[in-house]
């Protein structure tokens, strides 16, 4: 297993080991238009400022180690990531994939011009900004869905349930109530999902299925 990521700098490396040069540039463009916009609007905490490798970039990027990267990219039903907000997991995630299909859905306008801004400054023509609420957007066959604090676990099964096939993968970074979250399920439901150990929190779990 990844040993724990404690440090920006081993967060850095740890991204900086899954890119080449080009991802790793817009990956620092990034960082920096997320400290300009969160000067105007509230995108991510401010103490999370100083760790924004370890607490957004890398916390994103390992959600990689859970899918199979050799079968997602072109030609794959998209990734649909759930409540994009300032950018973490989706927006990370098609700057590391650049040519997995990507479609960040986000309700609140001005983070969706944020992110749409994003888009267009970074290049990432893989990535589709759906700027609505999940209930609003037709549905589509998911390959994955990821999704961070963006839900409690039974109500963001059932609003992405429309997105979900038998192939699709969930990818749910849950902090602290991962394990106590599914735990509250009913048992069909805890047997499709299991918790892996966060990389970047030795006690969070991201909540993955089968
Ligand atoms: C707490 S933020 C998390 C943002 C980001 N995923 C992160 O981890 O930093 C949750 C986001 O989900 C969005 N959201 C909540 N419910 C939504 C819905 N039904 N449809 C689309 N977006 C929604 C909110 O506007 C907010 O930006």
């Amino acid at each position: 297993m990844t040993a724990l990521i404690e440090t920006e700098e081993q967060a850095r490396d740890y991204v900086r080991r899954m890119v080449d040069q080009a991802a790793y540039d817009r990956l620092v463009r990034f960082s920096e238009l997320l400290l300009a916009e969160n000067q105007r609007q509230n995108l991510i905490s401010k103490p999370s400022e100083a760790q924004i490798w370890q607490r957004h970039f890398a916390d994103s990027a390992q959600l990689l180690e859970h899918v199979s990267r050799e079968t997602l990219g072109k030609g794959s039903d998209p990734w649909l990531d759930l409540g994009t907000g300032a950018g973490p997991p989706g927006l990370i995630i098609a700057v590391l994939m650049p040519d997995m299909p990507m479609k960040l859905v986000e309700s609140r306008a001005r983070r969706v011009e944020f992110l749409q801004a994003c888009v267009d400054d970074l290049g990432l023509e893989n990535c589709e900004v759906l700027g609505d609420r999940l209930e609003r957007i037709a549905p589509f066959p998911a390959s994955v869905i990821s999704a961070r604090a963006f839900a409690p676990l039974d109500k963001l099964l059932h609003l992405s349930a429309p997105f979900s096939t038998k192939a699709t993968r969930y990818l749910l970074p849950k902090g602290r109530s991962a394990a106590h979250e599914l735990n509250q399920q009913k048992s069909s439901i805890r047997k499709m999902f299991h918790v892996e150990q966060s990389l970047t929190d030795r006690d969070a779990g991201i909540i993955v299925s089968a």
